[in-house]
């Protein structure tokens, strides 16, 4: 099948898609909750960091020239006076430098300089944080639509915030199909373990989503479509069915819904029958292929865009990598390669990459994007992150 949408298309629906379904308003969470957030509005300084001009020595705010007169710490300084000071403490009035320790002798009254002290080392202003060197207040520290990281809390905690505006989590409802998928064991022929219900919560975590719910149905019209209309959530998420045989509902059920097929297909592979809708009650619908890495490619190109865009982040970045190797052409189709670092940097393809198999994912540095074309060695490709 080579009809639907080309990737980089189906990819920019499913994040308008997810722009048009943006949840609000965002809420303000105390900071310590905010890792993996995505922050709803720039966030400014509350105030000049650091907020007072600090040593980053320990030693003495020393002022003019030594030998130098020794005063009391907190005491403002005039020519020819020091004070003793520690690293991060407050820099009296009048200070010039900072003496580290390693380069003074203090007496009782008296600080002498250590033979051999560069020059560098009694500049004017060595040793001193001043006021407002990493950031003025106002200025915007981080922007929105970052997904925060500790570094981030860091950042918003040194800035004055005690808590964040974040963008609400999508709750996805998942609905699993298939009368041969088992949950544990081994399967009998015919039967298979399902590689869905142990992966999907934590991908769709990543990309900023929460499953809410989770259902298996039987390959039967009337109970998907009870389960869609049910299943609640703000997306939902489907797994097999996507296909055409006489045990695939999916579509039929989403024509009696009177759903808006927003991506049809893909033309990619694997994955092509995967889908995005937009149910009559307003909800988008990813249809995932049931071959498991087919579902995963899915995932990529439609469920992340679609989550970046309802929580206010961009979509994730693609990047470059260098083809190590002939890729061979499909016709008008992509072909979304799990792929392998050479020790020369090239992508490699890696092995176990069939449709239902999930062994060359798991063992893949990334995602690259192979177009119809096929590439010569060297080509450089779009690549995608993986979500772990
Ligand atoms: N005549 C055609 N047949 C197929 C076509 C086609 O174009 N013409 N496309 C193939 C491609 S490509 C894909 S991908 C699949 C899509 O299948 P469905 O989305 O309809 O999924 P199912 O038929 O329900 O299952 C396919 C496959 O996946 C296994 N599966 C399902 N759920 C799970 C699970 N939870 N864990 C692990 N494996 C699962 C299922 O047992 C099947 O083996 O259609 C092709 N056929
Ligand atoms: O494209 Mo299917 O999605 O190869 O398994």
């Amino acid at each position: 099948m080579s009809s639907g949408l080309r990737w980089e298309d189906a990819r920019a629906a499913a994040y308008a898609a997810g722009l048009a379904a943006a949840l609000r308003p965002a809420a303000d969470v105390e900071l310590a909750a905010c890792t993996g957030r995505t922050l709803a509005a720039d966030l400014p300084a509350l105030l000049p960091v650091p907020h007072y001009a600090s040593s980053a020595m320990d030693g003495w705010a020393i002022a003019g020239t030594g030998p130098w007169q020794l005063v009391p710490a907190g005491t403002g300084l005039r020519p020819g006076q020091a004070a003793p000071v520690v690293t991060g403490g407050l820099i009296p009035d009048g200070t010039d430098s900072v003496l580290r320790s390693e380069c003074g002798t203090a007496a009782t009254q008296q600080l002498e300089l250590c033979p051999g002290t560069t020059e560098r080392e009694l500049a004017a202003g060595r040793h001193i944080r001043p006021a407002g060197e990493e950031t003025a207040a106002g200025a915007v520290v981080v922007a929105a639509g970052t997904v925060l990281t500790p570094a981030h809390l860091a950042v918003a905690a040194v800035c004055g915030h005690d808590a964040l505006p974040v963008a609400a989590v999508p709750r996805v409802a998942l609905l699993l199909t298939g009368d041969e998928v088992v949950t544990s064991g081994i399967p009998a022929p015919g039967r298979v373990r399902d590689t869905f219900g142990p992966t999907l919560p934590a991908i769709i975590a990543r990309f900023g989503g929460q499953v809410a719910g989770s259902r298996r149905l039987p390959d039967d019209f009337a109970t998907t479509a009870e389960a869609i209309a049910d299943c609640g959530g703000d997306v939902v998420v489907t797994t097999g069915g996507t296909g055409t045989s006489a045990a695939d509902h999916l579509r039929r059920v989403l024509d009696a819904d009177g759903a808006a097929i927003l991506v049809p297909s893909i033309r990619m592979r694997p994955g092509h029958p995967a889908l995005l809708a937009r149910l009559a009650d307003g909800r988008p619908l990813v249809g995932l292929p049931g071959n498991p890495l087919a579902a995963m490619m899915a995932l990529l190109t439609l469920a992340d865009p679609l989550l970046a865009g309802m929580t206010g982040r961009p979509p994730a970045p693609l990047r470059t990598v260098r083809a190590g190797t002939a890729l061979r052409p499909l016709h008008n189709q992509d072909r979304l390669v799990p792929y392998g670092l050479a020790p020369d940097g090239g992508a490699v393809p890696a092995d176990h990459i069939g449709s239902a198999m999930m062994r060359g994912l798991a063992a893949a540095d990334g995602v690259m994007v192979v177009p119809a074309a096929g590439a010569d060695p060297g080509q450089r490709l779009p690549a995608l992150d993986l979500p772990w």
